[in-house]
């Protein structure tokens, strides 16, 4: 009768029902849900494949299978391994021929669809985690690299009266890590009561974090950077106001022109590969604001183990502290790009990373930070190749 077919009042959700619901959560990057419903679904394909085993092999379409394993190679990216392992070891039930060896980086392995919202970037480069730099970019990370006694004996930990009068009264705790690039920690400059309003503010805006990597392009999820992030305008809450007046006191630069306050969230796993913080491109800055010259990181969490900003070319890393500000130029005097200033998130091996980047561009420092009679960009340009 009609009536029984117009109202279903409990149906079991089929596996295929339970891998799209899984899909769909990827898609909005809720990543833990999305383990759960993909392994549901994978739980209840293999017993409905071994019940149908009896009658006639029964088992996802090809459109289904190139799903599955876009997804399974995505979630292998993303760290997910038990997932992805799942997941992968059903479609090779299906189809053995398929995922050769893709985690390896396999050209052979059906690449994800070109429409698949799945499909991530390539990581950075394939060759580049391959590279002598990287290997040192690691051990940086895990604190094998020290600086040399000689590049440690210039360094200070003082009081800095910074670039106010105020600060006569207030001065700054300053940590000299590097001189020449300029790289330094201001200690505690945010209280944990404005670190929490903060990160209450920016938890609602969080998205997964991209990377912009052609002029004109989308930006694009990277497994280069693995983060979520949220932008804030200063305008919108004292305590960002306050952000900028203490930077504007402690560098003596002009925050007039700044991107949006950038705060980011890194799980375990979650990590940055090495990068420069300048545009290589103009095309990728308002020609009226110029480059990215300076970057300060406030740390907004500490971390159990790893997540330390590395600076591969410096032979250190800066480990997390509540309320820190890590300061550095990233362009010379002369406003050429220094390449030194290359530096990562370390992968966070326990607990939870939070960071405020901010971004302070080159017009208007013309006094605050002027350029020298030569220009002094040659020593860094050895720094420009990968080795
Ligand atoms: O996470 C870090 O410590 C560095 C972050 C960073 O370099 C960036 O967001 O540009
Ligand atoms: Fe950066």
């Amino acid at each position: 009768m009609a009536s029984n077919t117009a109202f279903i009042f409990s149906s079991d959700m089929s596996w295929q029902d339970c891998f799209e619901l899984g899909q769909q959560l990827f898609e909005m990057e809720d990543y833990n849900n999305t383990r759960i419903w993909l392994r549901e679904s994978m739980d209840r394909l293999r017993r409905h494949s071994s019940a149908a085993h009896s009658h006639a092999p029964s088992g996802p379409d090809t459109e289904t299978l190139n799903k599955m394993e876009a997804t399974a190679k995505s979630l292998f990216q993303l760290g997910d391994f038990d997932t992805a392992y799942e997941l992968s070891q059903r479609v090779l039930q299906f189809d053995p021929k398929r995922i050769r060896n893709w985690h390896l980086g396999d050209k052979g392995a059906a690449p994800p669809s070109e429409d698949s919202e799945v499909a991530l970037l390539p990581k950075h480069s394939d060759s580049y985690s391959l590279t002598h730099e990287f290997a040192h970019y690691e051990k940086v990370c895990r604190g094998e690299v020290n600086p040399s006694p000689k590049q440690e004996r210039s360094l200070r930990c003082r009081l800095s009266q910074g670039y106010h009068p105020y600060r006569l009264l207030a001065p700054l705790k300053l940590e000299e890590h590097s001189l020449d690039p300029y790289v330094v920690t201001f200690h505690d400059m945010l209280s944990p009561q404005k670190i929490t309003e903060l990160r209450e503010m920016a938890v609602p805006r969080m998205r997964r974090s991209t990377v912009n990597p052609l002029p004109g392009s989308q930006n694009k999820k990277s497994s280069f950077r693995v983060s979520k992030n949220a932008w804030l305008e200063y305008e919108s809450h004292e305590t960002m106001v306050g952000m900028l007046r203490d930077l504007r006191e402690a560098t003596g630069l002009d925050t007039t022109f700044c991107e949006q306050l950038q705060v980011a969230n890194y799980g375990v796993g979650g990590h940055y590969e090495p990068h420069w913080d300048f545009f290589r491109d103009p095309d990728h800055y308002p020609a009226e604001e110029g480059n990215r010259m300076a970057t300060a990181i406030f740390y907004l969490s500490e971390v159990e183990q790893g997540g330390a900003t590395a600076f591969p070319f410096l032979d250190f890393a800066v480990k997390p502290q509540l309320g820190n500000v890590l300061f550095w130029y990233n362009l010379h005097r002369s406003l050429d790009m220094d390449y030194r200033t290359k530096h990562a998130g370390c992968p966070v091996l326990k607990g939870s990373k939070w960071i405020g980047n901010v971004w302070i561009h080159e017009v208007t420092q013309t006094f605050a930070r002027p350029c020298d009679v030569f220009r002094d960009h040659e020593v860094s340009l050895e720094y420009e190749i990968i080795k």
